[in-house]
């Protein structure tokens, strides 16, 4: 049985794009281990087919859908969880490779089944804390694109994303409500850092209508593709 198909219009004129099948496929499959996994550990309230589409599918291809033309991009997500916004993107983009990372190792195990589940050999998960991994040389000043979506205060999102990011790299906060006290506070946080706020995206979720924010951020003297 399809939970999304019938979603797939919304997708078009939103994203201007659709799923191939297969990618509406492992987006079903992907429903299905969540629910699963949902019954083991707390991983997230939002659980109706709907809500599921547009809350954690739509929403984390959205956040990135000013670098939709960009390949063979490295990404990470921070503080992943059940895998949002890494494992929709991953799924929707299989040319970026996608490391997930979650403080918290059940989370990792879950992410990391779930790959193997999808068989998606453009991710990995890791376990580990975002301002730990971002020292490591492996992982430091890497990355394209450094994605976080509910993690914390928009200041220490950045602080976890900076030190991952290449010189043209960009960190994209997936938020909710953008209140002025959080644009001064990350304002000020990038006035210490080499840091600016390249954009901030207001929109609209298309069946709720609920109200986003993407706010992009780059080290000083790059800019968003896209944009
Ligand atoms: C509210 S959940 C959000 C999960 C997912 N990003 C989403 O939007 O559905 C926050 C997650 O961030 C993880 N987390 C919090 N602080 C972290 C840190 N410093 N480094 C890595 N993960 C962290 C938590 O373990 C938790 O799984």
């Amino acid at each position: 049985m399809s939970h999304f198909s019938h979603l797939c219009d919304h997708w078009q004129t939103t994203l201007n794009w659709l799923p191939t099948p297969e990618q509406l496929a492992q987006f079903e499959k992907l429903y299905e281990l969540v629910l699963e996994g949902n019954s083991k550990q707390n991983l997230t309230r939002i659980t109706e087919p709907d809500d599921f589409w547009e809350k954690h599918l739509w929403d984390s291809l959205r956040g990135v859908l000013a670098f939709w033309d960009r390949e063979n991009i490295k990404v990470i997500d921070i503080g992943t969880g059940a895998g949002f916004p890494g494992i929709p993107i991953a799924i929707a983009k299989p040319s970026w490779q996608v490391t997930l990372v979650d403080s918290k190792q059940k989370k990792v195990a879950f992410a990391a089944e779930t790959i193997e589940n999808l068989q998606l050999p453009n991710a990995i998960a890791q376990w580990g804390r975002g301002e730990d991994i971002n020292k490591l040389a492996q992982y430091k000043k890497k990355y394209d694109l450094a994605v976080v979506r509910a993690v914390g205060k928009p200041d220490l999102c950045a602080s976890y994303c900076l030190p991952f990011l290449k010189r043209s790299g960009t960190a994209v906060l997936y938020r909710g409500q953008w209140l002025p006290e959080e644009s001064e506070q990350l304002d000020i946080f990038c006035n210490q850092e080499e840091l600016q706020v390249v954009k901030q995206d207001r929109f609209q979720t298309p069946l709720t209508e609920g109200i986003r924010h993407s706010v992009y951020l780059s080290p000083r003297s790059t800019s968003i593709s896209n944009s």
